[in-house]
């Protein structure tokens, strides 16, 4: 079978052949071509589900697949975030059979603390299907909030980056000792766990987020508009940058929607090119171990330490993916996959690339221009553990838990609590409750 690697390049149509949108609306917020039959739900500020018990106050997102809301859950007297999927995806993600699987084991286990919790489903019936709506806790940015690095030099305190990287792994082996991929592990998928938000009044809680800008949608041709679509679109909340300042040290793994089973494993995956695993390039069996080599690109990339987005992301091409994986990866291509690359890349006579990973470490990090709070020791063990996961070989990457082995995080667990580094970010439980 021809792997879909060397599918035919999609065609579009030219300029001329675009449909023309009929619809406007003086905001950046999703695509209103979106809100179809299998598309979004329709939602307003204020709307309530479940009989009342949530209610609508802001919105925090939207991906592919889902718009996520900011809500009130009435009955628990706590904020909730609820995620409402399109109806083309109902019954085809596994999203809400393994965060349910996760709360079952109502584990105590150090990595189940940074996953973040579901606290309800439901189904939605609306104008364009139905819809799966998972309520998950409230969480606060992400580890990559613009507002956060951009008073931080656009970059982690080095002992934060650790500490993320850390709890990244705490998570990733929780869910691989059950058998599931998260399939999607990016720093955008790390969020903040901020309680304080909880206290907050509703008045309050919306204010913190930023009063709700809205756009109203209007059909081009004034006709009315089609109860597909929400009379307006509510712009992405952005956090406030002193929460992430004064608050934040736990942060939990976010977005199952790519999530499996690993007995059920899809046959392609998501993640962004920069951060797939070459298993999915080259049409081999997917498991759990794709998370690790996208944990490897993710703290390769330094986008935790150094600051930088991964590996030349911006259209860039599989080929070119897969050239920099050649001089990445700590391990050759497998054999099995050399007349797969000799077709993509007809440069290519079986060749070793020379591995140039560790050669610009340190030239990143000591920039000159930002807090370099790590020592050299910390940036050199960071680029061991890199070699351990970006391998090729998927059995030979080293696993969550042998990361977390790793000298670098057994002496941050045996450091006195009080030496807790940079400005009161990391708080002294936080060591105690992930020792292990
Ligand atoms: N529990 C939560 N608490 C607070 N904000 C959240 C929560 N879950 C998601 N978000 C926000 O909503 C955004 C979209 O959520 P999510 O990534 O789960 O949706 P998605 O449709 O799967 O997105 P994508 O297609 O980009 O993977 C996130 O970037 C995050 O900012």
């Amino acid at each position: 079978m021809i792997p879909s690697i060397f599918a035919a390049p999609r065609r579009f149509p030219a300029p001329r052949e675009m449909p023309q949108p009929t619809y406007s609306c003086r905001i950046n917020a999703e695509p209103i071509a979106r809100y179809r039959p299998g598309g979004y739900h329709p939602i307003c500020l204020g709307d309530t589900f479940k009989d009342g018990r949530y209610k609508i106050l802001h919105k925090l997102g939207y991906g592919g697949f889902a718009t996520v809301w900011a809500a009130r859950d009435r009955s628990r007297q706590e904020y909730v975030a609820l995620k409402v999927s399109a109806a083309e995806i109902h019954e085809r993600s596994y999203e809400l059979e393994v965060l349910s699987a996760l709360a079952a084991l109502n584990s105590k286990e150090p990595g189940a603390r940074h996953i973040v919790q579901l606290v309800d489903h439901f189904l939605i019936q609306g104008p364009n299907g139905t819809h799966d709506c998972v309520v998950l806790e409230f969480l606060g940015p992400s580890v990559m909030d613009n507002n956060f690095l951009r008073l931080n030099n656009g970059r982690l305190p080095g002992q934060l980056a650790k500490s993320c990287i850390q709890q990244a792994f705490l998570a990733l082996a929780h869910l691989h000792k059950h058998n599931i991929a998260h399939g999607d592990l990016h720093t955008h998928n790390l969020a903040f766990v901020v309680p304080s938000l909880h206290t907050l009044t509703e008045d309050e809680f919306i204010e913190k987020l930023g009063l709700p800008q809205i756009g109203f949608v209007a059909r081009r041709d004034g006709r009315p508009l089609e109860p597909n679509l929400p009379p307006y679109l509510v712009q992405t909340t952005s956090y406030p940058a002193e929460v992430s300042l004064t608050r934040h040290q736990q942060i939990k793994l976010v977005d199952f929607g790519e999530s499996f089973f690993t007995a059920n494993a899809p046959s392609k995956v998501s993640t962004p090119l920069c951060l797939r695993p070459p298993e999915a390039f080259f049409g081999d069996r997917l498991d759990h171990r794709v998370d690790l080599w996208s944990a490897g690109c993710m703290v390769r990339s330094f986008e935790l330490v150094v600051g930088k987005p991964p590996m030349n992301a911006f259209l860039t091409s599989r080929r070119s993916i897969v050239r920099q994986m050649l001089k990445t990866a700590s391990d050759d291509l497998p054999q099995r996959w050399h007349w797969k690359w000799e077709f993509m890349d007809e440069t290519w006579k079986g060749q070793r690339t020379e591995n140039t990973f560790m050669e610009h470490l340190d030239d990143l990090y000591y920039d000159g221009k930002r807090n370099t709070d790590l020592m050299p020791v910390d940036v050199d063990k960071l680029g061991a553990l890199v070699h351990r996961l970006l391998r090729f070989e998927p059995a030979t990457r080293a696993s969550a838990l042998e990361i977390l082995q790793d000298d670098w995080f057994v002496e941050t667990r045996r450091e006195p609590a009080t030496k807790a580094p940079v400005q009161g970010f990391l708080q002294p439980e936080w060591f105690v409750e992930t020792r292990t």
